[in-house]
């Protein structure tokens, strides 16, 4: 099962200025920067409590971040959940009807294994799965 919200995604146009901004309103450093070139994206992770915000630079213009930058403009992009076992849960959502977008899981940022499902299934919100790989 989904067991909480692991990040909220946000697009933005230049993960330098959005770093200095989160850093002013959360009143700390991203923890970790990283590149995840299968998603043509550069990501810096601030930390929470439990909850992360995960921004989110385009590094190709075909990259899933610069198509909705150019659509929506800056904003939250995603919601991701972690949960325990990304198979067993890619599968238990697809016997109730959803139709994940990778049925097989992809390495993603902050050492994690993730599936999406389209806004257009989950109310106009873009959903991750998250799953830590276990080195
Ligand atoms: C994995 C690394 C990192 C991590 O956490 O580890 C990340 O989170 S990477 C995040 C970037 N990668 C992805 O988002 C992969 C999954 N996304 C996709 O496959 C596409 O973005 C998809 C299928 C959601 C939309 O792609 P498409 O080419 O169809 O784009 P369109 O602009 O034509 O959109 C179609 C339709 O969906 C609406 N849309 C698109 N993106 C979003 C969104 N993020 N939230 C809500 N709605 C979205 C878009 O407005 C269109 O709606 P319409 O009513 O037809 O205008
Ligand atoms: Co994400």
């Amino acid at each position: 099962m989904l067991t909480n919200v692991e990040h909220i995604g946000i697009a933005v146009k230049s993960l330098a200025a959005s770093n200095d901004l989160f850093t002013k309103l959360l009143g700390g450093k991203p923890y970790k920067a990283e590149a995840v070139e299968s998603e043509g994206v550069t990501t810096s992770f601030f930390k929470i409590n439990q909850t992360k915000i995960e921004l989110l630079e385009a590094t190709r213009p075909d990259s899933p971040i610069a198509k909705f930058l150019e659509k929506k403009g800056e904003g939250i992009h995603h919601l991701a959940f972690e949960v325990s076992d990304i198979y067993a849960e890619i599968e238990r959502l697809k016997t109730e009807g959803f139709t994940p977008l990778n049925e097989t899981p992809r390495r993603g940022a902050d050492n994690k294994l993730v599936c999406f499902l389209h806004p257009k299934e989950t109310n106009g919100v873009l959903v991750e799965l998250c799953q830590e790989v276990k080195e």
